[in-house]
């Protein structure tokens, strides 16, 4: 039995669910439901299949249409949502005090344990601009593989991806920005410089038979430029996706983003790029990340990145935090019935470890919650 059982006398993986028992009660009383509730009954939700209604008596049919409920209400919600963990690259690459290559290592290990099959590990850029990851090569040399995980790095030259390739990667990432000044202090080019300098990288990486992610940053707004149009965005998505990458991540690199903001900026770029292969990014620095995501599951999207205990920022956006906390991600998801293969508990302790080791309280507050249950 796990500590977190006993105060309230259920599993942790069972509070999530809470949630949808209280969804339960709120279904039962439709007269005096919020107009919302309104809608689903009406529109979306009609009292559940044929089946289930002449076995209304049937506990374990009702159980069904109660855990298929939060997917009714929200329209569509995915079944299963693929977690990218960031954390010990986009995570640690702000750190003030470098992290020895050990503790990147052994927290990779954690996250494995933990159930993620996506774990972006580090960055072969240049130690000059983000001396956190001068250890690129001793990190991924030093991971255990382990089969159907997927390791992506950073690679923004060919330079960087030849010494990726050297230490081991078999999947890269090439990162361009949706804003002219962003792409200028983040890696000293244009957009189209960047986009022509990654056109020789993806190259490369299918001459080598690697899988390729793509990312675009500043996709809502930019430290510099403020608000960027959506039509930017998906142009260097479409660009990214032409040139070979099979999964695009979309970053609000500095955190602006709102469920209006986000959906605007979905909804061009999915002109030009399958929903399939979109991925989203939120930094959570106006505490929009989770909502953001919800309305990005709501339009298709089943790919998140996030990073262990809310780690993260970036060195060349001011005043950005840390992205959006995996563990308050996972809470979500499975609060809404989505599947995600992450052991919520095992996620928590590798956010211990990276915490304990920075020194710092838990970034999550799913987590820093169901601490203060047990200590
Ligand atoms: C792109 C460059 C290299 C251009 O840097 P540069 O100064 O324009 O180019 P350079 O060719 O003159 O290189 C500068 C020095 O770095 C070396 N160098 C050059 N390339 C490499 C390499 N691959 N690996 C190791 N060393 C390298 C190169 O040899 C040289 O060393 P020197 O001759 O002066 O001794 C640089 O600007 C850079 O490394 N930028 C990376 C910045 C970065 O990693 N930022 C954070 C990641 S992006 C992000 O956080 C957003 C994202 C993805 O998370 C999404 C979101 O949150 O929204």
């Amino acid at each position: 039995m796990s500590s977190l059982e006993e105060p309230l006398g259920l599993g942790v993986g069972d509070l999530p669910r809470l949630s949808v028992s209280r969804l339960g009660g709120f279904s039962s009383s439709s007269s005096s439901s919020p107009r919302g509730a309104a809608r689903y009954t009406g529109a979306s939700y009609n009292g559940g299949s044929p089946q289930c209604r002449r076995a209304a008596a049937d506990a374990s049919c009702a159980a069904a249409e109660l855990r298929d409920l939060p997917r009714k209400v929200m329209w569509d919600l995915p079944r299963f949502v693929k977690i990218v963990e960031v954390g010990p690259r986009d995570g640690l690459q702000n750190e003030k005090a470098s992290v020895p290559a050990s503790v990147k290592i052994h927290l990779i290990h954690k996250l494995v344990a933990a159930g993620l099959s996506a774990i972006e590990a580090t960055s072969f850029v240049s130690p000059k601009w983000v001396p956190q990851l001068a250890d690129a090569k001793e990190v991924l040399r030093g991971i255990q593989q382990a089969p159907g995980v997927r390791y992506p790095v950073l690679t923004p030259n060919l330079r960087g991806f030849e010494a990726a390739v050297a230490a081991g990667a078999r999947e890269i990432a090439v990162f361009a920005s949706a804003s002219e000044s962003f792409s200028r202090s983040n890696i000293n080019c244009t957009i189209e410089e960047s986009l022509a300098r990654y056109r020789g990288v993806t190259a490369a990486a299918k001459k080598h038979g690697l899988s390729i992610r793509g990312y675009v940053s500043c996709v809502i707004g930019c430290p510099v430029e403020g608000a960027i149009h959506p039509s930017k965005v998906a142009y260097v998505a479409k660009e990214l996706y032409n040139m070979g990458c099979s999964e695009i991540s979309l970053g609000d690199t500095i955190g602006v983003g709102t469920p209006g903001s986000v959906a605007a900026m979905l909804e061009a770029v999915m002109t030009f790029v399958p929903k399939d292969k979109i991925a989203v990014h939120f930094h959570d620095t106006y505490g929009q990340a989770l909502a953001n995501i919800l309305v990005s599951l709501q339009m298709g999207i089943n790919i998140v990145d996030s990073s262990v205990s809310g780690l993260g920022g970036c060195p060349y956006a001011k005043g950005a935090t840390g992205n959006v906390a995996s563990e308050d991600v996972v809470y979500m998801l499975h609060g809404l019935g989505i599947d995600t293969n992450v052991d919520l508990n095992k996620l928590m302790e590798a956010g211990d470890y990276i915490s304990n080791h920075l020194g710092r309280p838990l970034g999550s507050k799913t987590a820093t919650a169901l601490r203060k249950l047990t200590n």
